[in-house]
């Protein structure tokens, strides 16, 4: 059975004293308003993790993730935070591949895999992105494009190490540009994207596989985009700053 998910990635936003109040209000909303029916993920800035998670804990339907990851274990890596320290602070879930990271950061394919792989090691669950810069969707070739990012970093991994991952599906020229796709534009692509994994892994695994869109999304657009077969959820960057506009997408299944 697949997972219905709404997860908010903060991004490089928030003071401390900021967040706690951001994750105390969404808590306090998806207790008295939601259903036990959707797993509900934050992903706060690193510094915050911690004290973020101690009021997830409370709450059986929220949980916390990881903006990035290290691919290494330990060692002489500044300003990286390894899988295990992750792990020790209470962290369930990691974004990886988010294009930001690729586009300012450089990620290539490989570090993903290492990424994903230093991730499932220590049983933190990957929220893997993909997704085509609009060159590629004016030239056509978004499906091959994102068919690749998927190949290159995810087709490496066992069965049993894929049916940790969830999928989100972020078209670049929607992320914080107010410009959705169209539900039919998420769908067809969320269909190709499951396509692609029952290729590279079985068909079971693939079809019990979230994948969430992302880019844009807001309690506006919301609904129509979850009522799609084949999109699971959303991953939620500007929206997901202001409680009541995550909560209002957290009700729109
Ligand atoms: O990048 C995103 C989530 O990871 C989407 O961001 P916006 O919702 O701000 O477009």
């Amino acid at each position: 059975m697949r997972k219905r998910i709404v997860a908010g990635n903060w991004k490089m936003n928030k003071t401390y004293e900021e967040a706690l109040s951001l994750v105390s209000e969404i808590d306090n909303m998806v207790r008295d308003e939601v259903n036990g029916d959707v797993t509900v993920i934050v992903a706060p800035p690193f510094p915050f993790l911690q004290s973020v998670g101690k009021l997830t804990q409370g709450n059986d339907l929220m949980h916390l993730a990881a903006q990035n990851i290290s691919e290494h274990d330990s060692g002489a890596f500044t300003g990286e935070v390894s899988a295990s320290m992750l792990k020790s602070v209470g962290t369930e879930y990691v974004i990886i591949g988010h294009s930001e990271r690729r586009m300012y950061h450089h990620e290539d394919a490989q570090t993903l895999y290492k990424k994903l792989k230093a991730a499932i090691a220590q049983g933190i669950k990957p929220i893997f992105c993909c997704g085509e810069p609009l060159e590629e969707r004016d030239a056509d070739r978004h499906f091959e494009y994102v068919g690749k990012q998927l190949h290159d970093s995810l087709s490496y991994l066992s069965n049993e190490e894929f049916d940790q991952v969830t999928v989100a599906y972020e078209p670049i020229w929607a992320i914080g540009t107010g410009r959705t796709a169209s539900s039919q534009q998420a769908q067809e692509m969320h269909a190709y994207i499951r396509e692609q994994l029952s290729r590279m892994f079985d068909a079971e695994a693939a079809h019990n596989t979230s994948i969430l869109y992302g880019g844009s999304c807001n309690p506006s657009n919301a609904q129509e985009l979850f009522a799609q077969p084949d999109v699971d959820g959303g991953l939620i960057g500007g929206a997901s700053l202001k409680s009541r506009d995550f909560t209002d997408i957290i009700k729109s299944f």
